[in-house]
């Protein structure tokens, strides 16, 4: 995402990122039909069937992920496809480190071919999807903006976790939408109000004005793997879905100031092949002098083929920047492409910001099988 957008917040006194504490442990509960065991890493605890059932069988497609912030339930992964993706990389990262303030490394691939092309059809096909417009002052212009791609977000900063859900203290399992999983503060472990937009409660700043949503199953297994396989600790999920080469993401840094200062970036590519170009920022001194084309400090393109994943690391987001363009010709509509970041947001602006920017306020969207494009998604009203 754009940093114009990301770093809007900065604008408005985000506190600096602090350092992340050891116990700030985010807690996802999800409920399945038959829950078997538990897996604990530094960020998240999810709790789900370890069965593996030969056959697709009716109980597998059962399993789904249910939050109260959720349009609708988030199907889980083929335990075939669960199983590969829990144990990765597919191949050993190369680092590439060879301009200045670069940092990277380059999973090629990360996930073999064929389980990132699985990978990607069924995230297309279960996630909910936005088309987010907002409006920001370009020189003293008010500017509508239309994000130039498909977003969903999933995940918490530090100071926040969603609170182990009970169904029994949630009213009837029977009824999907019953489950909660509060958001609570990690370190006092109170309820902290959420979707506060236009409430007494965005005045006194108490509450989050997002409606922040668990990363579900189906990322949380990628999520999870990727923490190991790179090191690092993730507690945000960015899906940006490119439905052709008209969709893009112009040049910009992930440098928020509630990422912290040396921030790692996950970025992993499902899909079409695009280009993900890098530049150096350009010097900031003397006015005039460098333009935002500059690239006498360096560049490099990265042809990001299906499966791959480049690790940004260092120094690498306050120094360059970074883009997909838009592509045209021949190759415009050669298939979309998933692009799927996990990153470590330490304070709530990040929280704000990540939904704000990639949910929005606007209509939510589902894949449309038949049809082969997004397409608005009703809800089915209750009985
Ligand atoms: O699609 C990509 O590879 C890049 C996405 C990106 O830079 C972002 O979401 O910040
Ligand atoms: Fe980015």
């Amino acid at each position: 995402m754009a940093s114009k957008k990301r770093t809007i917040d900065a604008y408005f006194g985000i506190p600096k990122a602090k350092k992340p504490r050891d116990s700030d442990a985010v807690v996802l509960q999800e409920k399945h039909t038959a829950p078997k065991a538990t897996k604990t890493t530094s960020c998240h605890t999810t709790t789900y069937d370890t069965t593996k059932p030969t056959t697709s069988t009716h109980s597998e497609l059962a399993n789904y992920s249910i939050h109260a912030s959720y349009p609708f339930p988030i199907l889980h992964l083929p335990y075939a496809l669960e199983a590969e993706i829990s144990d990765l990389p597919a191949r050993a990262a190369r680092v590439i480190a060879d301009q200045p303030d670069l940092d990277l490394l380059y999973f090629e691939p990360y996930i073999s071919r064929q389980a990132a092309r699985q990978l990607f059809e069924f995230l297309r096909s279960e996630l909910p999807f936005y088309r987010v417009e907002y409006d920001i002052m370009r020189s003293g212009i008010k500017t509508h903006i239309r994000t130039p791609r498909w977003t969903t977000v999933f995940g918490l900063d530090e100071t926040a976790r969603f609170e182990i859900n009970h169904p029994s203290a949630s009213g009837s399992i029977s009824d999907p939408r019953s489950s909660k999983g509060k958001v609570v503060d990690t370190r006092t472990g109170k309820p902290i109000p959420v979707g506060t937009y236009d409430t007494p409660e965005q005045k006194t700043q108490t509450g989050y004005k997002a409606i922040p949503r668990p990363v579900p199953h189906c990322l949380d297994v990628l999520r999870r793997s990727t923490e190991a396989a790179t090191g690092c600790q993730f507690n945000f999920c960015l899906v940006n879905y490119y439905a052709s080469g008209a969709d893009s993401i112009s040049f910009h840094s992930d440098d928020e100031r509630f990422l912290g200062p040396f921030p790692a970036i996950a970025s992993l590519s499902l899909g079409a092949r695009r280009d993900f170009l890098m530049k150096h920022k350009p010097p900031k001194s003397e006015p005039g002098e460098a333009n935002s084309n500059d690239t006498s400090k360096g560049s490099l393109k990265l042809p990001l083929g299906s499966g791959d994943c480049v690790l940004m690391r260092g120094r690498t987001q306050a120094n360059w920047q970074h883009s997909i363009p838009k592509r045209s010709g021949k190759n415009e509509w050669d298939g979309g492409r998933i692009n799927i970041t996990f990153r470590l947001a330490l304070v709530r602006g990040g929280t704000e910001n990540y939904y704000q920017y990639n949910v929005g306020s606007g209509p939510v969207y589902k894949w449309n099988a038949a049809g082969q494009e997004m397409r608005p998604w009703m809800q089915t009203p209750k009985p």
